[in-house]
């Protein structure tokens, strides 16, 4: 019996048609899943370069392009596109078995061998090839198709290698890069089994069975078990990534068993957060207690939401504990006591107050207690004279100490007074009342920003062993002040850490852009190494972010108003629009303007179907089709007060300025096709010359 395949490439193509058409797909699909392909009229195409490739009729204009193996009685959809783009794609795609690792892979055969003329002529004019140091054989068994072998014997440069990327199949790619980086066969090995998707490769590859190969690839490839499964997923095209893993996400989110604490780093969009979910079912899967927690409360509904659409079965689901870490402290201490939390407003005038008289800033005191204090749960005067205070820029004497010591008891004293706390003592609290483990798995989202009191509480709720800490983290994301090592608090994920390369938010357009904001300055890794941007890409394409400079705020927020119409009127959805400021004074007024001309626009997070407003900070984890970054004028982006002056405390003052670089970063790549940045007045200096 006839069996249906959806491929990965097939999904985002799918999400953006327009209704009528994607109902013609619909139909079409459906005749598919009821076995009865043999009327639908599989086109087979003159010169493609497969054989088994097909084309399937939508309506007038539109074709989906199918992959009809000789071995085995399988349909694979791969892509639906207009009647030419179909069936030049089709005619021009090659595909194989990769004889070292088993799985599908496609080639764009036609541009390869465009190609060829212009490299023979490069290799006819240099004295030297870029793999000439390599045996065929060695290629060969890294998985290089024997047909490319001739083409890749002409490469004599870097930048031709690199011209092949998109042409060639991912692990061939990878294979060709690292020995062209001077690795050896055994060190290209290990690159290329990254993508595998199984432990070990398997035993024995038959070229010719590609349905074999494409079960070896199930985040690629997703067999369709009936037309309920089908609905399903041709009902949420935006959220492929339910049944689409990229490799490496899958090894890492549906691996038996980690030994210990394992990490997740990858930059914006890699799909951490997705990997966090997919781990979490599958933990809960197998019976364990798990708790998802991240940072803010919009980013745990966040969860919430996505956990409703990748979990079916209640049993399971319900094993998954959702709760921002805030939350989680507030509730355990709430079992004992009901709990008054101080924020700003209150903390605000203790610190000033607690600074008068003495030759420290509010802002120092107030770190010295977040990053010392509470970080090392320094409970009496002795214990903060004798402690290390890494990770501070100014040294303190043992009288400056004493100073210090006495205008944090200051503050702490009147906090007490009114009976309240912060989130962070209520965390150091919590890990205090917490009596043992409550649960078999935490995994924490946006771990870069989790306080070392925070980490604490976490650590406490789960026995140290095998799957018991699953972090996801990027630290070039890090936008409040933590700077924790996993290693001081015992938490050792060495040999358990894999990063995340392939962004598959953001156009490379938009990170292009959006890297440089970062600066030179490395970001340091939550296990102490630095942590680099290095292979970070995107395979989607788009337009180029705007840039726009204004006279004035109220001309540059005309121009807002002017760009979301733009928006609107291409048939964007309001609520996939977001605009973030620094401030949230600034997104207010933008947001009243919006309203004022008649666009509905509401505060992040909001379920109301309209524009969403809001600070950067706001903007962490979530992501929108367009999105406005205002504001972003050389007194505001970094933001003045957030920033520790440099003759106080340079160290303080690097960090604070990488911070502010991090959060424009942040709000930059929460963009998927489209990015609009503005200022009034001079630019930001973090923004490109
Ligand atoms: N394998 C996949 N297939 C399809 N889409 C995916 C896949 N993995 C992730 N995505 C999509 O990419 C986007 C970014 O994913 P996710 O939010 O998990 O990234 P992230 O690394 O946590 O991002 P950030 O750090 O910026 O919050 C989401 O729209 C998600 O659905």
């Amino acid at each position: 019996m006839a069996e249906l395949a959806i491929a990965d490439s097939f999904m985002p193509q799918y999400a953006k048609l327009e209704p009528k058409v994607r109902r013609g797909v619909d139909a079409a699909i459906a005749k598919f899943a009821e076995h009865t392909h043999a009327g639908l009229h599989l086109e087979k195409l003159n010169n493609a370069k497969d054989p088994r490739i097909r084309t399937i009729r939508i309506d007038q204009f539109w074709r989906g392009v199918v992959l009809a193996p000789d071995k085995g009685d399988v349909y694979c959809l791969l892509k639906v596109m207009p009647h030419d783009d179909a069936i030049a794609w089709a005619k021009s795609r090659k595909f194989s078995v990769n004889q070292a690792i088993g799985v599908l892979e496609v080639r764009d055969q036609v541009a390869l061998e465009e190609l060829s003329p212009a490299l023979e002529k490069a290799a006819e004019r240099s004295p030297s090839r870029l793999l000439e140091h390599v045996f065929d054989k060695d290629l060969i068994r890294l998985g290089i198709d024997e047909e490319l072998i001739p083409l890749v014997r002409l490469l004599t440069e870097d930048a031709h290698l690199l011209a092949l990327e998109k042409l060639l199949p991912e692990a061939q790619y990878i294979a060709l890069l690292a020995l062209a980086q001077g690795m050896n066969p055994q060190q290209a090995w290990e690159e290329v089994a990254k993508t595998l998707v199984v432990d070990e490769k398997p035993a024995e590859v038959d070229p010719d069975d590609l349905v074999t190969a494409m079960r070896r690839t199930p985040g690629s490839v997703v067999f369709v078990n009936g037309p309920e499964e089908l609905r399903d997923i041709l009902a949420h095209p935006f959220d492929t990534w339910r049944i689409f893993l990229h490799p490496v996400q899958r090894r890492v989110a549906l691996r038996p068993s980690y030994s210990g604490p394992a990490q997740v780093t990858g930059g914006a969009g890699t799909g951490k957060t997705v990997t966090a979910l997919h781990r979490a079912k599958f933990l809960a899967s197998k019976g364990g207690r798990v708790l998802l927690t991240t940072f803010t409360r919009n980013l745990a509904e966040a969860l919430e939401e996505q956990l409703a659409l990748l979990v079916d079965d209640p049993d399971v689901r319900e094993r998954i504990h959702v709760k921002n870490v805030d939350s989680l402290a507030y509730e355990i201490v709430g079992r004992h006591h009901r709990p008054a939390v101080a924020g700003d407003d209150v903390l605000d005038p203790l610190w000033e107050e607690a600074a008068e008289g003495t030759p420290f800033s509010p802002s120092f005191l107030s770190r010295e207690w977040e990053q010392i204090v509470l970080a090392q749960g320094l409970e009496s005067e002795q214990d903060y004279l004798a402690c290390t205070r890494t990770g501070r820029g100014v040294p303190l004497g043992k009288a400056q100490r004493s100073v210090v010591w006495r205008a944090i008891q200051q503050v702490t004293d009147a906090l007490a007074a009114e009976g309240k706390s912060t989130f962070t003592q209520l965390a150091n609290e919590a890990a205090d009342l917490v009596a043992g483990p409550e649960y078999d798995h935490v995994i924490i989202d946006e771990a870069q920003d989790i306080h070392t009191a925070q980490w604490r509480l976490l650590r406490r709720l789960v026995a140290e062993g095998p799957d018991d800490l699953f972090i996801v983290a990027d630290p070039h994301q890090r936008i409040y002040d933590r700077h924790v090592s996993l290693a001081n608090l015992g938490i050792n994920v060495r040999g358990r850490s894999t990063k995340l390369k392939l962004n598959y938010r953001t156009t490379q357009e938009i990170l292009t852009w959006s890297v440089p904001l970062l600066g030179l300055t490395p970001a340091q890794g939550l296990d102490d190494s630095a942590d680099t941007l290095e292979g970070y890409r995107s395979p989607i394409h788009g337009r180029r972010p705007v840039v726009k400079g204004y006279p004035d705020q109220d001309a540059e927020l005309d121009g807002l108003v002017e760009q979301v119409r733009a928006w609107l009127e291409a048939d964007v959805e309001p609520s996939a629009i977001a605009v973030a400021a620094r401030y949230v004074w600034v997104a207010r007024k933008a947001a009243m303007r919006l309203k004022d001309e008649g666009i509905p626009a509401y505060q992040v997070p909001s379920k109301s179907p309209g524009v969403q407003v809001g600070s950067m900070h706001k903007m962490k984890g979530l992501e929108f089709r367009c999105i406005a970054v205002i504001g972003v004028d050389d007194k505001s982006m970094p933001a003045a007060n957030a920033i520790t002056p440099e003759s106080e405390d340079a160290k303080a003052h690097a960090q604070d300025v990488q911070k502010e670089r991090c959060l424009l970063f942040v709000a930059s790549t929460r963009a998927r096709d489209h990015l609009y940045v503005s200022y009034a007045g001079s630019p930001s200096p973090f923004l490109p010359g």
